[in-house]
């Protein structure tokens, strides 16, 4: 292996450049030549590649967003499209590729890798948690740490008025982020896209909560099986018919993404890079690499997109017991 490229595709999430910063120098120390990818597939289609040195990735491991932009590519979708961004590789003679990105990058990957045979090794750059093969995806603890400073404030002004808050947070198929700021921000209701929500259930608990607590804070993903939280808002509030009580919603949104990363995104970056330039040095290909019990491992592509990673139920519960 003698020259590689490293790209961001998909979304961004705090902890990318990092990870970039990991590929490049780990790279340049093996004496690889390094290239950057400028906007995902789609750069890769129309050449947007360009060689890194050290000094490339001096002063962003603390940035949030990719030095190296991201995008989704509908062209790379198509045969004719993954052709071209293969002439464009081939004529650079990369022979090495470290893609960072959720699923859908690495089905991109995967079939890129089965078409043309470019050895490519894949970094788990997603704030949703939600791939098989990593314990934690790269951004995922910054996402969940700034929905928690969010919730601890709307905390404050829900306990002053005595209001019902629906928060929402980012995951439109994965609860992972409601989940754990939900457990850290002391939250009364967590509402999943992987359960099914009863509604019933928790307009019986706020009618019994009254009692003893004055205020609520209910934590939705926004892939939740009965909607966004102003829809679930709405149903409950007509529900609980209580003249007395506010309902607010408030939906965090984008601010997730964005923010520098937190320490534990950094090292996950950084080790998570260095495995996939070393991985792809040892032979792997067509696989991820992340961390499994404190662990550097290797999943194949096809177990990342194929397997899901489910919440623990035991969180869920904690959430329940902890709310009374
Ligand atoms: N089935 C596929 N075939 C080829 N490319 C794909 C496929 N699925 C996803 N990709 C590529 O991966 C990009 C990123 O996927 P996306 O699902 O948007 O983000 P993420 O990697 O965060 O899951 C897509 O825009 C597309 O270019
Ligand atoms: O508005 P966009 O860019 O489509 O992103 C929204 C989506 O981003 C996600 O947070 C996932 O983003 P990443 O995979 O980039 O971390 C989803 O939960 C959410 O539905």
């Amino acid at each position: 292996m003698k020259k590689i490229a490293v790209f961001t595709s998909g979304g961004d999430a705090p902890g990318m450049n990092a990870c970039i910063r990991a590929v490049v120098r780990t790279a340049i120390f093996h004496g690889l030549e390094v290239y950057g990818i400028t906007y995902g597939y789609d750069g890769m289609i129309s050449g947007n590649i360009k060689k890194m040195q050290s000094h490339s990735v001096s002063n962003i491991i603390q940035r949030g967003g990719t030095i190296l932009k991201s995008a989704r590519s509908e062209e790379f979708m198509t045969k004719e499209g993954r052709k071209k961004a293969y002439e464009q590789l081939k004529a650079l003679e990369i022979d090495g590729i470290v893609a960072i990105g959720g699923d859908g990058t690495f089905t991109g990957a995967k079939i890129f890798f089965e078409e043309f045979g470019i050895p490519t090794v894949g970094c788990p750059g997603t704030i949703d948690n939600d791939i098989f093969g990593t314990d934690y995806t790269i951004g995922f603890d910054t996402a969940v740490n700034t929905a928690l400073e969010a919730i601890d404030k709307i905390r404050d002004t829900a306990a002053a008025h005595d209001r019902i808050f629906f928060v929402e947070v980012m995951g439109r198929d994965s609860g992972y982020i409601a989940v754990e700021c939900g457990i850290g921000g002391g939250a009364e209701f967590v509402m999943v896209p992987e359960t099914e929500t009863d509604l019933k259930k928790v307009v019986k608990s706020l009618k019994n909560l009254r009692k003893s607590k004055s205020s609520s804070i209910i934590v939705v993903a926004e892939g939740d099986d009965e909607g966004n939280a102003e829809v679930i808002m709405d149903q409950v509030k007509k529900k609980v018919n209580d003249e007395d009580k506010e309902f607010k919603v408030t939906t965090l949104g984008h601010i997730q993404r964005g923010g520098n990363p937190t320490a534990r995104d950094r090292v996950l970056a950084s080790r998570c890079g260095m495995a996939a330039v070393e991985g792809l040095m040892n032979g792997q290909s067509n696989c991820m690499a992340g961390i499994v019990n404190g662990d550097v491992t290797y999943t194949s592509f096809e177990d990342c997109i194929g397997k899901t990673k489910p919440i623990k139920s035991d969180h869920l519960k904690l959430i329940e017991i902890l709310s009374i």
